[in-house]
């Protein structure tokens, strides 16, 4: 089990001549959270509550995630900044008799996950044992302690997640099985709901959303298609997007010059969200209040309707979200 107190530091990368250095990994004192980093500086840090992962840095050390100063850590909230999963329902779906229960955006960021162990460079085959990789498994499930109670009560099947998260140099992969091993079939929807570090939103360009039709939720939830090459933030914005070819990338650049390609593996929705002002002050565990300038939510999901997951059968889906410079 790698979750106890006393547990042997990972050994000093000099410690071993003759091997390249390899990735570390390292708890945190208190249990509370797992950090990767590559030999070459690159780290992310994984929160075991709700798997959330709340810091991805490059090997300059420059953060790449937008972390609210308010988030709750401590298990009490789900984070807000990072990269929540919401599963297995997006938004509240009070018409929908299987999730209609379930509190916003589900029960899977605010249960506390299990670290189910690391795989590094060295350990994968194929062209990923050349470049410095570390891999971080989680997993939830139907029976694990660490299941939010308002679980078992409003959701009541028997299910097993797998969350997966990848650094390399020059990207980060999450990935998301959700293996339905329950005797029924059940609908679910899946999510990354990951908060891009910006400098200054109003610089902000987003680019292969031409042509998607998506929902605007801060307009009645009408259904409208993006007729511009590309997409800026001047308000509030809450948008589910539909684009035309799924596997072509969404690309954030800030004054022309891009900061992040966004590839989504299975997830045919992007939803683009900025609370702006007002819903940024409504949000107690937002800050600073300003904060709506320097982050961008860009949301790989399958969203729009539901998946049906039979018996014995799963959904899988995944984000790379790859730096542009
Ligand atoms: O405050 P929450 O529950 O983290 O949700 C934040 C936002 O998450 C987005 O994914 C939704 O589209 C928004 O409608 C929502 O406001």
């Amino acid at each position: 089990m790698v979750e106890r107190a006393n547990k042997p530091k990972p050994p000093a990368l000099s410690a071993t001549p003759g091997l390249p250095p390899q990735p570390t990994v390292v708890f945190s004192e208190d249990n509370s959270r797992v950090t990767a980093e590559l030999p070459t500086g690159e780290s992310v840090t994984v929160l075991l509550y709700g798997a959330t992962v709340i810091s991805w840095k490059d090997a300059a050390g420059d953060e790449k995630l937008w972390l609210s100063e308010a988030a709750k850590l401590d298990g009490s909230k789900a984070v807000r900044g990072g990269i929540p999963i919401v599963f297995p329902v997006f938004g509240t779906a009070p018409t929908h008799p299987q999730t209609k229960s379930l509190p916003q955006h589900g029960f899977a960021r605010t249960s506390r996950w299990e670290f189910l162990g690391k795989s590094t460079s060295e350990s994968m085959a194929g062209p990923a044992a050349n470049e410095p990789t570390v891999k971080l498994d989680f997993g939830l499930s139907s029976a694990a302690p660490g299941l939010d109670p308002l679980a078992t009560t409003n959701w009541p099947f028997r299910f097993n997640l797998i969350y997966s998260v990848t650094l390399k140099r020059d990207s980060l992969t999450t990935s998301i099985v959700a293996t339905n091993d329950d005797a029924q079939p059940f609908d679910c929807q899946v999510l990354l709901h990951t908060y891009l570090r910006v400098k200054d939103i109003t610089t902000v360009e987003i680019t292969g959303l031409a042509d998607a039709t998506y929902i605007d939720k801060v307009d009645n939830a009408t259904t409208k298609t993006s007729t511009t090459p590309t997409t800026t933030i001047t308000s509030e914005t809450d948008r589910v997007y539909t684009p035309a070819s799924p596997s072509s990338p969404v690309t954030v650049s800030t004054s022309g010059t891009p900061l992040y390609h966004v590839t989504r593996d299975n997830l045919a929705n992007v939803v683009i969200w900025n609370p702006w002002t007002a819903k940024a002050a409504a949000m107690a565990d937002f800050e600073p209040k300003e904060g709506f300038r320097n982050m961008l939510c860009v949301e790989p999901g399958a969203v729009a309707g539901w998946q049906s997951v039979e018996a014995g059968d799963a959904f899988e889906g995944a984000q790379t979200i790859a730096l542009a410079n």
